[in-house]
């Protein structure tokens, strides 16, 4: 029931915010990978109410199904995107610029009939890459087209670049077709990059994910949390998106259908969050008025901090519509 409540919070925001005319956030909180060269699983996909849909070329496809996969995206591309009960984000994973296979991939797509809304790039290392993404990105855009860039961050080079990557990429976006929308955390590729395996409570990537959200906030970007890849285990995936969701993220990347609900329930604040959220929000608004910086709501002592933080948890409530 709850559930049901909240995506109707969810869906009334956004009608909201188109109606208003405002530029509209995008929520996207379960990106969800879909095989570029398996054509009943992104059919599926279209079924499956999730947030961002990224068709991927990159580690999900096989060396010897590249090609298969960019065809295969591009026949979808050419029927238009599907029109589903509500706005979602599709888009294309092209392979590292490290790779033979990303100028064939970003072809593929962007001489499709209809573009994709938005390209992920993969294992971005310094921002020379950026240039030469949005380089080849102009080929084939005109300046009247803007696509949303998605940026993965996945090596230990990547994070200690990661500023100057940021600061290139807002910077190029100013004068070039694409928008930076978000950063995701290639968690599995980061603990192959440094040389460790994944533990189930993932301390082993703790600073490396706090860096993350911390420089995607000061470039006001979503931060996308990492994949929890035992799929059938729901309970356990619930307790990662919370994980990331109190250290900032917006949310996650999902691999599988049954991982949708889970991480688009997750990423939203409980009714009980956004009933004491507004009811502090009121109570700070009187105080002000009564002169009293600090006070008492349900047993807590308030002052500016916590009423920024019931800010933060209304915003989230209606979806970040900013
Ligand atoms: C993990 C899987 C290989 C499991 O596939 P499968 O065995 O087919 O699962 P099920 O039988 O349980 O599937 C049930 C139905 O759902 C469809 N399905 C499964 N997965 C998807 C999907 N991702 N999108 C759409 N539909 C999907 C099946 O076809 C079944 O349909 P039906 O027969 O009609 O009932 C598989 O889930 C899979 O391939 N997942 C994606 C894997 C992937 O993309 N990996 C790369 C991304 S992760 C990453 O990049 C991490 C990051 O970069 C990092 O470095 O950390
Ligand atoms: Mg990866």
């Amino acid at each position: 029931m709850n559930s049901i409540i909240r995506q109707r919070l969810f869906q009334q925001i956004v009608s909201l915010a188109k109606i208003s005319g405002r530029n509209y956030y995008i929520p996207r909180r379960a990106l969800l990978y879909v095989p570029g060269d398996d054509p009943k699983k992104i059919s599926k996909s279209f079924t499956l109410d999730a947030d961002c849909i990224a068709l991927d070329c990159e580690d999900g496809v096989a060396i010897n199904r590249k090609e298969n996969a960019r065809e295969t995206i591009r026949s979808f591309l050419d029927k238009g995107k599907p029109t589903l009960s509500r706005d979602y984000d599709l888009g294309v994973r092209i392979n590292s610029l490290e790779t033979p296979y990303w100028q064939e991939d970003l072809k593929a797509c962007l001489t499709a009939k209809f573009l994709p809304d938005t390209i992920l790039v993969p294992k971005i290392e310094t921002d020379e890459t950026v240039r030469l993404f949005s380089d080849e990105l102009g080929k084939y855009i005109g300046t009247n087209q803007i696509l949303n860039l998605i940026i993965y961050i996945e090596s230990a080079k990547a994070f200690i670049n990661l500023v100057d990557i940021c600061k290139t990429t807002e910077s190029l976006s100013k004068t070039g077709n694409f928008r930076p929308v978000c950063l995701v955390f290639g968690s599995d590729d980061f603990c192959a990059n440094i040389g460790i395996t994944r533990t189930e409570d993932a301390n082993e990537v703790l600073y490396a994910r706090q860096k993350l959200v911390l420089v995607a906030k000061a470039f006001h970007l979503q931060a996308i949390d990492m994949v929890y890849i035992k799929y059938k285990d729901l309970e356990g995936l619930k307790m990662q998106c919370q994980q990331g969701m109190r250290m900032g993220y917006t949310g996650k990347q999902v691999i599988h259908p049954g991982q949708v609900s889970v991480v688009q329930d997750a990423f939203l604040p409980s009714p009980s969050q956004i009933e004491w959220a507004l009811g502090l929000l009121k109570s700070f608004e009187e105080h002000q008025k009564q002169g009293k910086g600090a006070f008492t709501y349900k047993g807590n002592m308030i002052d500016m901090p916590t009423m920024k933080q019931a800010e933060n948890t209304a915003k989230l409530a209606r979806l970040k519509t900013s």
